[in-house]
């Protein structure tokens, strides 16, 4: 056999001819994704076009998980508890990417940084509409975010949708109740316009479910996939924290909060508080 010279000989079946053809480039619509990372520094800083991908692979992330938690929300309601944990188990993985991927921002020194922030002006990530309407379809609503989004009716617009809809654990209580769980009337009837709030009723709830995991797995396993989907947002919001704090120490946000503060009072907001509470029942 003569030598490749370290080169892997192409196979004749190998399609070369995409003139009538879809290719991979056109199926992705690469020319328009690759010519969307535009630099605002000048000169153009080596390091803003981390900064940029960084933050539109999180929004590509971000777009593909919330199509995820829509789905498993309506799973909920059609009472297919089967497509509700497929779909919770894919937003658990792309939260571990995300979180993940904070490493390759943090080797962004503060120096780098501090040679294009001024070029961002005003633009933060607390602008990001994606990620609010990540935090509303969870349960931590506030109607006053949408003021920041004025000047984007679009945005504005779905996330009025999403403070107006059930959240996936509304949807999730409301199955319950459906399968005759002692969901009280008032937690039926909420205004769902307001962040979600500790319900003390609702532990004994999920103490029976625990309790009783073998003739009720599958309402089991939801439980510890919601208490897997916060547990994971923490940690994507505990990165940031660190990140942030690493770059910019304590000086205040391009977005006009105090900075690493505002971001430390996240870490007390909480998606599903009984089910964490119900692990101080468990065993007494
Ligand atoms: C060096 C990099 C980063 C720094 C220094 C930074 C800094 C900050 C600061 C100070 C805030 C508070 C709001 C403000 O006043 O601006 C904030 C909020 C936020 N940032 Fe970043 N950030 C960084 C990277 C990222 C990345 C990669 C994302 C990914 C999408 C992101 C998403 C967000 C979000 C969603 C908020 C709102 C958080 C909330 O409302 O609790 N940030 N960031
Ligand atoms: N808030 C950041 C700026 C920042 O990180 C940022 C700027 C524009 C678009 C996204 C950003 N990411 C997260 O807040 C800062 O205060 O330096």
């Amino acid at each position: 056999m003569t030598d490749p010279g370290n080169t892997r000989p192409l196979e004749d079946g190998i399609v070369t001819d995409f003139s009538k053809k879809m290719n991979y480039g056109g199926y992705l619509a690469l020319d328009e994704l690759l010519s969307l990372q535009r630099p605002v520094s000048v000169p153009e800083h080596h390091d803003e076009l981390l900064f940029i991908i960084q933050h539109q692979t999180s929004e590509l992330w971000i777009k593909l998980m919330l199509h995820e938690l829509r789905s498993a929300r309506q799973a909920f309601r059609d009472d297919d508890i089967g497509t509700a944990l497929k779909r919770i188990a894919r937003v658990k993985h792309i939260q571990e990417t995300l979180t993940k991927q904070w490493s390759v921002l943090a080797t962004l020194t503060p120096t780098e940084y501090s040679e294009f922030r001024d070029f961002l002006a005003n633009s933060s990530g607390f602008q990001s509409f994606q990620y609010r309407a990540l935090e509303f379809i969870l349960g931590n609503k506030n109607a006053k975010i949408l003021s920041v989004f004025a000047s984007d009716p679009v945005s504005q617009g779905i996330l009025q949708e999403l403070l107006d809809e059930p959240t996936l654990y509304d949807e999730f209580l409301r199955y319950l109740a459906r399968l005759g769980f002692a969901i009280p009337q008032e937690v039926l009837d909420r205004d769902l316009t307001k962040a979600w709030t500790f319900t003390a009723e609702l532990v004994p709830v999920f103490r029976e479910i625990y309790e009783s995991a073998g003739d009720n797995w599958r309402l089991y396993e939801a439980c510890e996939e919601l208490v897997d989907l916060e547990d994971n947002f923490q940690f994507w919001r505990f990165r940031h924290l660190r990140t942030v704090r690493r770059t910019i120490g304590f000086k205040t946000g391009t977005g006009g909060s105090s900075g690493v503060d505002f971001l430390q009072r996240a870490l007390d907001l909480t998606f599903f508080p009984e089910l964490y509470a119900v692990r101080t029942e468990i065993g007494t």
